[in-house]
């Protein structure tokens, strides 16, 4: 038997699987015969990729080989000149997805969509433009089909080069564009294909013609791995007929698998039948009904190329495809029911938000300047037990810091249930929102990102600041406690905002702290590259020092008991604002 006679159909591929069992050696021979062979189909020379890949995997223990498996094929064909072997010493593999498909003006779907849907899921997205189309969100103004040779070439860019894992298609405009796009991945096969075959934008506008039907249905859809029709491309693919319900799509998936694809998914978001959103899956061999609530949203706009960018992005992670499907769509339903109320455009489809980020800084849009160093002026630090004390609530302390002048606020609670300290901190977010005055959680992370704080303030022992910059994002402070200079240049490396310094005096409030000093203040200050705030026994009678120290990076004081083991929380801030700013005027800098 030889591979060709073996490769007809898909199926044929456990057989194929078996043979390699026999004659490893010749199959990859045959394989790398058929991958030059201008005979062989482009979905033939991916099987063959596929399973040989999947042996030398097997006999050499490695995960990412190059391409075509070379450095086991120079081994067999050493006289074989055209074999480049590329350098998998630590080879951890970046999941890439390229995808083929138009660029829409107004980023809801197209390119855009696929590019943001990737970075969402964690996944490189290279991307080969076929045409650009002049859109927004009341529909197509502009369609410009780029041409042959510019899309041959950016394949051949993208392919020759990156590694690419998983290609996904979009807008095809043309039949040779189809055909290019098939040349190129029998050039350059790559693991997974995933159409999602565009014709008509969600506005309704044509994007492909009925005369590319029969092309996808006879050249594109037996190479892919999974085709992703909504309910008008399924009944335009089947040549017109009705889908009205579930066990229509039943049927027309299978009449779709017919034509090739290992899997099919057709997607009944417009089904009039049901009140959910249902989608069938079919592998050619079982059925999924796939259910999801439907969102009452105008923002639906690039929810198809969302979706058939996500299942490519998680099948280059390495998932099947019935999670990577289920993970896709779990994905589009969480980012459409967090962009319900965004608003942008004025046509009847608005986009929505892949990387869940708008709605929070639309909502909280009250703050939204970055951190100034000189925010850390007077730094007001919350204590459980000081309010305890003085039978106030945390919000009641916080309120009264700001009024007396507070310009930071941290809450530093040491005690207490998570739920309690979770609903406490959402007040004081709301406080220092309504006030401009950023709020940092102490220690705790968790609660930081619960109650969108601006910040996080952690010590030596506590999370590494590295492991709270990659929780947090970038656009959080984080404040970090440092002795000595090397701490606070480590804290800069690690991506801090800023540094808290001390115990500049002895202090009641932290058990067991060391003193720096003074001394220890000024050479934490000079070597830092971050502001510094000092903390540690400060109050009315020794702040004044503390600024006068007159050292470059000192930018304030963080005090505890100064105000918060006070009566009067706002009257003591107020004086020690008053103190600082008479140290500030004359400062003279080290
Ligand atoms: C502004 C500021 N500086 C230092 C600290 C101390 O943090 P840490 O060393 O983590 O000690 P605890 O506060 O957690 O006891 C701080 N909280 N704020
Ligand atoms: C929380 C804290 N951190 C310190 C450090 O040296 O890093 S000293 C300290 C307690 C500061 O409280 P008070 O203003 O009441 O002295
Ligand atoms: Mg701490």
């Amino acid at each position: 038997m030889t591979v060709k006679d073996t490769l007809g159909r898909h199926d044929d591929w456990r057989c194929f699987e078996a043979l390699l069992t026999i004659s490893p050696a010749l199959l990859i021979y045959q394989y790398m015969g058929f991958l030059l062979s201008s005979t062989t189909s482009t979905s033939t020379s991916i099987i063959h990729h596929k399973i040989c890949t999947t042996f030398i995997s097997k006999q050499t223990g490695r995960q990412g080989f190059d391409q075509f498996g070379a450095l086991t094929l120079k081994a067999i064909m050493p006289e074989e000149k055209s074999l480049t072997i590329t350098n998998d010493s630590n080879n951890k593999k970046t999941p890439h997805v390229l995808t083929v498909a138009g660029s829409d003006s107004g980023a809801g779907a197209g390119v855009q969509a696929d590019l943001k849907a990737c970075a969402a899921r964690g996944v490189y997205c290279s991307t080969v433009i076929t045409a650009v189309t002049a859109q927004n969100t009341l529909g197509v103004q502009d369609v410009s089909i780029l041409s042959e040779e510019s899309v041959a070439a950016q394949l051949k860019s993208v392919l020759s080069d990156m590694r690419v894992d998983v290609v996904k298609t979009g807008m095809l405009p043309s039949i040779a564009m189809v055909k290019i796009l098939l040349d190129s991945l029998k050039q350059y096969p790559v693991q997974a294909l995933v159409v999602d075959p565009v014709m008509v934008s969600t506005s309704g506008d044509v994007l492909a013609g009925p005369s590319i039907l029969d092309t996808f249905r006879k050249d594109l859809f037996p190479m892919a791995d999974i085709v992703t029709p909504n309910l008008k491309e399924t009944s335009a693919l089947l040549g017109g007929i009705q889908l009205e319900t579930i066990s229509d799509m039943r049927s027309a998936a299978k009449s779709l698998h017919d034509m090739g694809p290992r899997n099919v998914l057709v997607k009944g978001g417009d089904l009039p039948s049901s009140s959910d959103a249902v989608d069938i899956f079919f592998n050619g061999k079982d059925f999924y009904e796939l259910r999801s609530s439907r969102i009452q949203t105008r923002n639906t706009h690039g929810t198809g190329c969302t979706l058939a960018s996500c299942i490519a992005a998680e099948l280059a992670k390495g998932s099947s495809m019935l999670s990577a499907v289920k993970v896709a769509k779990r994905y589009v339903e969480s980012v459409l029911e967090y962009s319900k109320s965004i608003n942008i455009g004025n046509g009847s489809q608005g986009p929505f938000d892949h990387g869940l980020k708008l709605k929070r800084s639309v909502c909280n849009s009250s703050r939204m300047q970055v951190f100034e160093p000189s925010d850390l002026f007077l730094y007001a630090v919350t204590d459980s037990n000081m309010n305890k004390k003085w039978g106030r609530s945390i919000t009641d302390a916080v309120k009264a810091a700001i009024e007396g002048g507070a310009t930071i606020v941290q809450l530093r609670e040491k005690e207490g249930e998570t739920g309690e300290f979770l609903e406490s901190a959402k007040a004081c977010v709301e406080i220092c929102r309504l006030h401009n005055i950023p709020l940092v959680i102490n220690d705790r992370v968790d609660i930081a990102l619960a109650c969108d704080a601006d910040g996080v303030h952690v010590g030596q022992s506590d999370m590494p600041v590295a492991t709270v910059r990659a929780l947090v994002g970038p656009d959080k402070i984080i404040g970090v406690s440092c002795k000595t200079p090397e701490q606070a240049l480590k804290a800069w490396a690690d991506g801090a905002d800023y540094v808290g310094s001390g115990g500049v005096f002895p202090t009641n409030t932290k058990a067991n702290n060391r003193t720096i000093g003074l001394d220890g203040l000024r050479d934490v200050c000079l070597a830092s590259k971050i502001p510094v705030v000092a903390i540690g026994g400060i109050n009315l009678g020794n702040a004044k020092e503390v600024m006068e120290l007159g050292v470059v990076n000192l930018e304030g004081v963080a005090v505890v008991s100064a105000v918060f083991d006070r009566e009067c929380v706002a009257a003591e801030t107020r004086k020690l604002y008053g103190l600082l700013k008479e140290s500030v005027v004359g400062k003279v800098m080290v």
